[in-house]
């Protein structure tokens, strides 16, 4: 896998993490040492050596534009022979690849730099989420029509897939690690109701460090595979008094609080290949879907366990103020939770069909009381989830097979 070094370098994943020339020093012919290397999963979860052991170039010719005395734009990375430099492993200032023109300047090929922007920006290049899929695709021998995102204690969402091929987040190049416990960061592909599918056992939050475009970021993956319609799940908390622990809530709208802080996952450049730049959101919940859901609902025989109603986003990972609660129901929310609402952004843009559903797991409070059973917590919203998945297992199956009765 191609991953990047504190350097700034690209690095494979040889498992070698000695760069020792044939001289035994670390030195390489630009005068700059080369450094250790990491895999860009690595760089996520390991722990990096002490940032004393890297130095910032701060040399003349690197501190100024394209370097101090240097006309031609060219760092001291370029310089062969090594300038006479004492060896040390160096971190270049983004300011010391940039030449005179504030062009990237460095001895980097494209496909390098590239590379580079892949994990220290917040979004993913077309061609990089294309790699992604392609890696996919290829190992699954099947192009996916139905993505599933499953929630919070929801994972078993994806263990009623048949024939699995089953892809640890680790292992698929460039992608995030889930970190948060009821995710387990694994992504399935295979058949449900004859439909090919593939569903992703854990998400990623924005409470996790991610930005939101990273934490969307598989669903663009889903639309390159081939899927055309999300299904996305959460846990959520049930601010409508009417909704109880246990229910299922349809998602016909939403709130993207997220969005009026001013954050987006469809914030920087935008990619026509993926879709407009100021896509509507009205109509974002397929109707159609909803019914069919509420029709399979009531031959379930829980019509009355099943709601249509708004969903809202905060960012986590705390739970809400009763302040804020009761702002969200005035604001017309049903039910709240931390995650799907940039996951369905991010499907509308590239004209995914959506259905979304929460499973409630906890009553939201709107009142002040010193009830500490009222305190929501994670390991009830799991149990919750744990004890409802048969409903949603099913609810989703049968979902499915209505979409396969209509292809
Ligand atoms: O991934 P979802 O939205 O289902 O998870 C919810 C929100 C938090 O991640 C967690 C809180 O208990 O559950
Ligand atoms: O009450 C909640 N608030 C936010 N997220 C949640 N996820 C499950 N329950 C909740």
């Amino acid at each position: 896998m191609t991953g990047y070094n504190s350097n700034g370098d690209v690095a494979t994943s040889n498992g070698n993490h000695n760069n020792s020339n044939s001289n035994g020093t670390n030195g390489n012919s630009n005068g700059h040492s080369k450094p250790v290397e990491y895999t860009a999963q690595e760089l996520h979860t390991k722990q990096l050596p002490k940032v004393g052991n890297f130095k910032m170039c701060s040399r003349d010719c690197c501190s100024k534009q394209g370097g101090a005395n240097n006309k031609a734009g060219n760092s001291c990375l370029d310089k062969k022979g090594g300038g006479g430099h004492k060896e040390e492993l160096v971190v270049p200032t983004p300011q010391s690849l940039l030449d005179n023109n504030n062009r990237i300047q460095c001895s980097l090929s494209p496909e390098e730099v590239r590379a580079l922007r892949v994990l220290n920006e917040d979004t993913y290049p077309y061609e990089v989420i294309q790699e992604i899929a392609d890696f996919i695709v290829k190992r699954a021998g099947i192009r996916p029509k139905i993505g599933i995102i499953c929630g919070s204690g929801l994972g078993s969402l994806a263990d009623i897939i048949q024939d699995a091929k089953v892809f640890e987040y680790e292992k698929i190049p460039n992608f995030p690690v889930s970190t948060v416990e009821g995710h387990a960061g694994k992504l399935v592909v295979g058949t449900l109701e004859g439909a090919n599918v593939m569903a992703m056992q854990g998400r990623f939050h924005f409470y996790e460090g991610y930005p939101l475009a990273k934490c969307s970021m598989p669903v663009r993956v889903m639309k390159l595979c081939g899927v055309e319609y999300l299904f996305a799940t959460n846990a959520a908390g049930g601010i409508n008094p009417k909704f109880n622990v246990g229910d299922i809530m349809l998602m016909h709208d939403h709130v993207n609080m997220l969005g009026f802080a001013g954050n987006s996952p469809l914030q920087g450049p935008n990619d026509p290949r993926f879709g407009p730049r100021f896509p509507a959101l009205v109509n974002s919940y397929n109707r159609d879907l909803i019914n069919k859901a509420i029709e399979i609902g009531k031959t379930m025989g829980i019509e009355s366990n099943i709601h249509v109603g708004v969903y809202s986003c905060l960012g986590g990972p705390t739970y809400e103020t009763i302040a804020e609660l009761k702002a969200l129901r005035m604001m017309g929310v049903d039910a709240v939770g931390m995650s799907t609402v940039h996951e369905v952004i991010t499907a509308r843009h590239c004209d995914m069909k959506v259905f979304a559903f929460s499973l409630i797991t906890n009553k939201c409070p709107i009142e002040y009381s010193d009830k500490k059973d009222e305190e929501a917590n994670h390991e009830e919203v799991m149990a919750v989830a744990k004890n409802r998945q048969k409903a949603c297992c099913e609810l989703v199956s049968r979902l499915i097979c209505e979409i396969q009765k209509g292809s």
